[in-house]
């Protein structure tokens, strides 16, 4: 593949920085100190966590950076063949689906041996003849943009210069990294280019471009398909919409989206043209927006291995104030530090606070929360990964996808709570799922230090059926026996 597509032109870099100092979020931002300890916070550590649960693209842009393999699933598999009589069927291997030996290079010069769950019932039905319409869910990190590039890939002609994929992504540093896997698995095409169609990239009114795949955020995909003419939609055979969760999450793509596909009714965009649609995540509003963006379906869903709590020992420390908790946690620091531990706080605020004492007292933890660079967290995440730090200090923002496999405690330093104040059980699930993984055992210790958290905590116990007990932090026996 020729690289001079993939540089970026100033303008576009400009962009760029604009768009990411937008997901940075804060003007000040927080640096980790050289034990990886943050200390610093500012007027925007007030808020809570329900403002870093809205930021998808974040998320989502963190899990791409600090995922460097694919997400062990066992799941099952819902598979909803438009035709049921048609032979489609799931693949054990990549050399099953006859790729072209170029892709089939590619895909093994990217160190992938066989197809992922998602991919082995995803790919004959998208590589079929005719083409056919799917939509997909399967959580992240499961294999999906490497599957949709693959069916890009399969269909494009690169001796054709013309764009013939279109592939619509939430941001622009989402569609990056899009194109990075495009660009890598499509290695063995020396004729194939990529171009951005993201904010910035400003090309010459009615000019035509060359590249043959086409990547970009949909108000400027919309421009050029539209307005400015640069892609002639006629010749589109295969149409993308990526992290479809993430683009209704953000204001204005949805319409956008739709806009684009209706934009091809106007019968520009052929009849035979593929559409896919792939998220991570399935809620009501991205099933309903799916079915409007994508005719007559295929679908696919991968349901993700439900939590459980069976395999660990939950705890709660009763006090009676932030001081008196941070004084149980360092009672508890020993025992807590044999293995990794995580500790979760409700605001940015707190998590700062407690990271900065527990600094002060001595113990070498890190700090991650929405307000740092995503870069920056992805960073941390690494580091824990590593095991340089045994302690993470952090807020929801790690609670959901981050599959940390030597943690093995983790800390309620507040109780989780919704925005009206009652127990938000599913945010507990997640955190206190970060151990007991892959069955192995986990600790979960829950911070009382009021009657309504008392009262929260009963709740919770209510919900999962499951005995929390009473650990005493001034007793070292008891201690001991957690720690073992
Ligand atoms: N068949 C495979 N074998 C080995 N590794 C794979 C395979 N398919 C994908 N991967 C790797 O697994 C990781 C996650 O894959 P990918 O990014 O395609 O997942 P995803 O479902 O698109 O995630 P997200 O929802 O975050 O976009 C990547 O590092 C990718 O290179």
């Amino acid at each position: 593949m020729a690289t001079d597509s993939w540089a970026l032109a100033v303008d576009e870099q400009e962009a760029a920085a604009e768009s990411l100092s937008n997901l940075h979020l804060k003007e000040e931002k927080i640096k980790p100190d050289t034990n990886g300890a943050v200390v610093k916070t500012n007027a925007n550590a007030e808020k809570t966590d329900e403002e870093e649960k809205e930021d998808r693209a974040a998320q989502s842009l963190l899990n791409k950076l600090i995922r460097s393999n694919l997400v062990d699933n066992t799941n099952q598999v819902e598979v909803l063949q438009r035709d049921p009589n048609s032979p489609l069927y799931s693949v054990k291997s990549f050399e099953e689906l006859r790729l072209k030996p170029q892709l089939l290079q590619g895909v093994y010069a990217m160190g992938f041996n066989r197809p992922s769950k998602i991919q082995e019932n995803a790919l004959p039905l998208m590589l079929a003849e005719p083409p056919q319409n799917l939509i997909a869910q399967s959580q992240s990190g499961t294999g999906k943009t490497a599957a949709f590039v693959l069916a890009m890939l399969s269909q494009v002609e690169p001796a054709n210069k013309y764009p013939q994929c279109l592939c619509l992504s939430p941001t622009y540093e989402l569609a990056l990294q899009t194109g990075k896997v495009i660009e890598q698995m499509g290695k063995f095409y020396p004729e194939l280019k990529l171009a951005y169609a993201v904010r910035g990239n400003k090309l010459e009114r009615g000019q035509k471009i060359s590249e043959q795949i086409v990547i970009g955020t949909p108000g400027t995909v919309l421009d050029w398909c539209s307005k400015l003419k640069f892609i002639d939609p006629k010749k589109i055979k295969v149409f993308v919409l990526d992290e479809a969760d993430v683009m209704i999450a953000t204001q204005g793509h949805q319409d956008q989206s739709i806009r684009i596909q209706r934009a091809f009714p106007c019968r520009m965009l052929p009849r035979n043209c593929q559409m896919l649609l792939f998220s991570a995540t399935f809620e009501d509003s991205v099933w309903k927006f799916a079915q409007k963006v994508v005719p007559d379906p295929n679908v696919i869903k991968l349901k993700r291995e439900e939590e459980t709590l069976d395999t660990i020992k939950q705890y709660y420390v009763l006090c009676s104030s932030r001081d008196e908790k941070f004084q149980a946690l360092c009672n508890l620091y020993g025992a807590i530090t044999i293995a990794q531990a995580m500790i979760f706080c409700h605001t940015r605020k707190t998590a700062s606070w407690l990271a900065a004492e527990l600094s002060k007292e001595g113990h070498q933890v890190a700090l991650l929360s929405g307000e740092m660079m995503v870069e920056q967290r992805a960073a941390v995440i690494e580091r824990f990964r590593e095991g340089k730090e045994k302690v993470l200090v952090t807020t929801n923002v790690c609670a959901r996808g981050i599959d940390v496999e030597q943690v093995s405690v983790v800390i309620n330093f507040d109780l989780p709570v919704d925005k009206d104040g009652n127990p938000d059980n599913e945010t507990y699930l997640h955190r206190i799922g970060r151990t007991g993984r892959f069955g192995k055992r986990g600790l979960a210790v829950n911070m009382v230090d009021s009657k309504h958290s008392m009262n929260i905590l009963n709740r919770i116990q209510e919900h999962f059926n499951k005995k929390i007990e009473r650990l005493d932090t001034d007793d070292l026996d008891e201690i001991e026996k957690i720690a073992n």
